[in-house]
């Protein structure tokens, strides 16, 4: 894996491990206010029963103490008695009870209700202006009001529903109708009460995404240098097998890989029978061309020439190798014309390439000489023999003159065959 893809992946599993804290994250504060409102409507539905146990009663008489004094607010005959043994009661009606519940359940969890309406009797009752809002929202229709708020710089969640008349509330509203919203208790619940419970759950998610993604990121970096260790011992194992089949001066196949590849180019032809052709070829006086340009230039001579030999074998079944010094060798399956018309491609497309050799009695330039076999392959012959005969038309264009080809005739190669029959 490349280092690029590599980054990539870690990034990308990083990526997903964030989505999923956010969305976990998410849940588990989505969860908590879920909670907090499901608690908040739970108390308002307790308080409304209280209430609507009160107004059935008519409102409960109760001792008059110093936190219980009578209602101002409450302004109907009776609502103070004294009884036969001297003890003075004063009437206890559903919002009175609702403000001392209140009173005595912020004292002891810090949760909040609070009677309210638009236009109260009693001051404190005055809507905040989350209230309000709740109270607008429910003469226009909605039936629940709830949202996370401050109150008294504090975060809450705040819960609402309106407060509507029943029967037993006409008693004391008398120009209400059954159904008509009087205001609404409003419940809420610091978000201290509810956070260590999400803070307990995000503390294991947290944990869990920093598990999983060091994890995955470890995973990822061993795959990363594993991969990366495979590729080096591969690449390596690959420039040894190129170094021990490639010539490393001018690049060609060498001795070596001409040895596997004719073997299974004569195998094959011999199976379905269509001729094969060798071309040997060596530069003529080359040791007279390193004698005058100098080694070095030798090489690059022989550089030049694997360039043009590859230019003109460009066939896929053209192999043209570096046999050995300064001869290479041309593998072809074409036939005898087709193979002397190549080498004489070859020998041409040398001598035009013009590479200066002073010292050559043939030429200004570098030429060639080559010699050419060609057999359908059979049983009484072999790659060698054709080597041979390629390498034996070779030394006949160098006693022919050179900068030329020769083809070893069919009548020799024909007493080839006849002499190895006699041999078996
Ligand atoms: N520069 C260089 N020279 C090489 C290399 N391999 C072989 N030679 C030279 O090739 C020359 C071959 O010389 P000979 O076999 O006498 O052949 P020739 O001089 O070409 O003569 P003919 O083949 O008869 O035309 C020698 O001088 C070798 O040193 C090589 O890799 N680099």
């Amino acid at each position: 894996m490349k280092t690029r893809f590599f980054i990539f992946f870690v990034l990308l599993w990083l990526g997903l491990n964030g989505i999923s804290l956010l969305l976990q994250v998410y849940n588990a504060q989505d969860t908590a206010k879920k909670i907090a409102f499901s608690q908040g409507k739970l108390f308002f539905q307790h308080i409304v029963t209280m209430r609507h146990w009160n107004a059935r009663h008519g409102g409960v008489y109760v001792t008059v103490t110093e936190d219980t004094p009578p209602n101002p607010y409450l302004d109907i005959p009776g609502r103070d008695i004294v009884t036969l043994d001297g003890r003075r009661l004063t009437l206890i009606n559903p919002a009175y009870m609702t403000r001392q519940l209140a009173e005595l359940e912020h004292d002891k969890s810090g949760i909040q209700f609070h009677i309210t309406s638009l236009h109260p009797k009693r001051p404190e009752n005055k809507a905040d202006d989350w209230e309000t809002n709740a109270l607008l929202a429910f003469e226009e229709g909605d039936s629940v009001f709830m949202d996370i708020a401050t109150l008294h710089d504090e975060p809450f969640y705040r819960y609402m529903e309106p407060l509507k008349i029943t029967e037993d509330c006409l008693r004391c509203h008398q120009n209400y109708q059954i159904g008509d919203i009087r205001g609404g208790i409003s419940v809420s619940i610091p978000k201290t009460k509810i956070i260590p419970y999400v803070e307990n759950q995000l503390s294991h998610i947290y944990l869990l995404h920093t598990v999983i993604a060091s994890l995955g990121v470890m995973l990822l970096i061993v795959f990363h240098y594993t991969e990366r260790l495979t590729q080096k011992q591969l690449s390596r194992a690959k420039s040894k097998l190129h170094l021990a089949y490639i010539d490393s001066l001018t690049r060609l196949p060498n001795r070596r890989y001409y040895d596997q590849y004719v073997q299974k180019e004569w195998q094959r032809a011999l199976r379905h029978q269509y001729p094969l052709s060798i071309i040997m070829l060596d530069i003529d006086y080359f040791k007279n061309y390193n004698d005058a340009e100098g080694h070095p230039a030798g090489d690059q001579c022989l550089i030049e020439l694997a360039k043009v030999l590859k230019l003109f074998s460009k066939r896929s079944d053209d192999f043209v190798c570096r046999y050995g010094g300064e001869e290479f060798c041309v593998v072809t399956a074409c036939n005898a014309e087709q193979s002397q018309s190549l080498a004489e491609k070859l020998r041409d497309a040398v001598e035009k390439r013009r590479l200066r050799h002073p010292n050559s009695p043939v030429s200004h330039y570098v030429t060639l000489s080559l010699g050419v076999a060609t057999v359908v392959p059979n049983n009484t012959l072999s790659a060698a023999r054709l080597l041979d005969f390629a390498d034996k038309a070779l030394y006949l264009a160098k006693q022919n003159g050179r900068n030329r080809v020769e083809q070893f005739d069919q009548k020799q190669i024909d007493d080839a065959e006849m002499a190895t029959i006699a041999e078996i």
